[in-house]
């Protein structure tokens, strides 16, 4: 058996994988990533890039996968909250209006001596009902926002605020499974759930 690494220690991204029938570790990536790009596409590439280099560069594996997750509005781009102030303030920015999600997905693969790299963003637009003021604390006071992009989890209870999506869920949640899976086929003719 031919070994994939996750290099992300999120359970969801987890467990997508595991919903398409794909076996693999998990090796969490260290260190900080950084951005070198105020473009949320650009961003999300490079950072999940730099998650799976870093893991490929000290695990001996022949798939490593890295992923990152951020939410854009009006050109800022979000990351995790900070502290729960942080959090209210990026349900502020998202309720009523619609915003994206991006996921960036690098994938490292290893054939003997050659080496094949795809790197892509994909973004899906998320619309949020408006939010009351007690509802938007209500939310954080939940903890659900403390470990998410943009502050809230559409898998969760921010649910009950969310209009419609256009684009892949899966993304929304932290991986872009069906389009991870079909890329890594297309262009490196690699069956992730049988290598
Ligand atoms: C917008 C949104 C994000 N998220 C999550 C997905 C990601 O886990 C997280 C974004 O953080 P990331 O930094 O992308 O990932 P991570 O820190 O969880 O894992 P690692 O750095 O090890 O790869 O937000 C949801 O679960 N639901 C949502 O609706």
């Amino acid at each position: 058996m031919k070994k994939i690494i996750l290099a992300s220690g999120s359970p969801r991204r987890r467990e997508l994988l595991t919903q398409i029938g794909i076996s693999f570790e998990v090796v969490k990536a260290e260190g900080e990533e950084k951005i070198t790009t105020d473009d949320p596409e650009e961003a999300v590439k490079e950072l999940a890039m730099q998650k799976a280099q870093e893991v490929a560069g000290r695990v001996d594996a022949d798939v490593v996968i890295g992923a990152d997750t951020v939410v854009a509005v009006d050109g800022e781009i979000m990351g995790k909250p900070k502290d729960p102030e942080d959090a209210v303030r990026m349900i502020h920015r998202i309720q009523g209006r619609d915003h994206e999600v991006l996921t960036g997905v690098a994938v490292i693969l290893k054939k003997g001596e050659v080496e094949t790299t795809i790197n892509f963003a994909e973004t899906t637009r998320v619309h949020v009902f408006p939010m009351t003021e007690e509802e938007i604390q209500a939310y954080v006071a939940s903890k659900e926002p403390m470990d998410k992009a943009g502050a809230y989890g559409i898998q969760g209870l921010f649910a009950a605020y969310v209009s419609g999506i256009e684009g892949d869920y899966n993304n929304v949640v932290g991986l872009p499974v069906g389009r991870l899976y079909q890329e890594v086929k297309a262009i490196a003719d690699v069956d992730l759930r049988t290598l």
